[in-house]
């Protein structure tokens, strides 16, 4: 096929290493022409300031959505965690790779018990705050941003004790043998978390039975749970939200968790359903929200 696709990423270590897996699988499966186009974010471009202070939308999107609807790119390349649940509703997520390993992975400790008292661990994630906060309440939890090389560099200096990365990043970049797995009963992921999407404009059929071609649809379909999950709770980049959908059969089962900030409050739930019911996934973070205590409510804002 003589076709030519336009791969709009971020520049990244990480989402090069991404969006060359998308080429990779494209041209495995269809032969076309690949190029990678990168973009600049506006999550790339402001490294001075914890992300959730920016605030606004789309930080790590908006530009890329741009450049895909102005049709400079045909595709656009994503770590799905950092896309927001509520998307344009001129692109469509129309493929996901197989979802990688889901765990966070600890660096600088053995495992989370092991930490010394009033350790200094860096992480900007409000929910890997919270859940850390919760598991040990003596930690001293600080924001530290910028991509894995560079938390790993500043852990190497002695900035901090201990960090936490999604083991999908460090796996995807190389680096399988860095940090220690923390176990999904102690620590759930973020919605999406270790899932790669590829995104293209609603009515362009052609790239869409393209991508089709390639979607890993258990992953689709739990990650889709997931944000649908996400989407029913509300909440912005402040709000500690956990949740996991594996696929079992014909069945989805969502594990799905909210703390305060402080994980001093904390509220979780599961629930099991036929994967077709796009319905059942909104229902549990209603749920969740009816039984969650004030201090975790007033962080969302469904
Ligand atoms: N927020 C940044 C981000 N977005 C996706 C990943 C890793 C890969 C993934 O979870 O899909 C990371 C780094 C991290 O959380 O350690």
């Amino acid at each position: 096929m003589d076709r030519r696709l336009r791969i709009g990423t971020r520049g990244s270590p990480l989402a090069l290493a991404q969006a060359g897996m998308v080429a990779d699988a494209l041209r495995t499966a269809h032969g076309c022409t690949v190029e990678i186009v990168t973009v600049r974010t506006s999550g790339d471009r402001i490294q001075d300031r914890p992300l959730a202070e920016v605030g606004g939308k789309a930080l790590w999107t908006k530009e890329l959505d741009l450049a895909l609807l102005a049709g400079e790119t045909d595709v656009s390349v994503h770590s799905m965690k950092d896309v927001e649940s509520e998307r344009p509703p001129a692109l469509c997520v129309a493929a996901m790779l197989p979802r990688a390993d889901v765990r966070d992975r600890l660096l600088g400790a053995p495992a989370i018990e092991s930490l010394d008292e009033g350790a200094k661990v860096g992480t900007s994630s409000p929910r890997r705050m919270a859940q850390l906060l919760r598991l040990r309440p003596d930690l001293r939890v600080e924001t530290i941003r910028g991509n894995v090389g560079t938390r790993m560099a500043r852990l190497e200096i002695g900035e901090f004790d201990a960090t936490l990365l999604a083991a999908a990043g460090l796996d995807r970049l190389g680096l399988a043998g860095v940090g220690a797995p923390i176990g999904i009963e102690e620590m759930l992921p973020a919605p999406s978390q270790a899932a790669v999407g590829i995104e293209c404009r609603a009515d362009d059929a052609e790239v869409r039975a393209l991508l089709l071609a390639i979607n890993h649809a258990a992953t689709h379909a739990c990650v889709s749970a997931e944000r649908a999950f996400a989407r029913a709770v509300g909440g912005t980049c402040h709000s500690p939200v956990a949740a996991l959908a594996t696929l079992r059969g014909e069945e989805i089962r969502l594990e799905a968790e909210l703390l305060s900030s402080d994980g001093g409050e904390q509220v979780r739930g599961e629930t099991v359903f036929a994967a077709d019911d796009v319905a059942a996934s909104a229902a549990l973070g209603r749920a969740l929200l009816d039984r969650a205590p004030p201090a975790v409510r007033m962080l969302f804002s469904a």
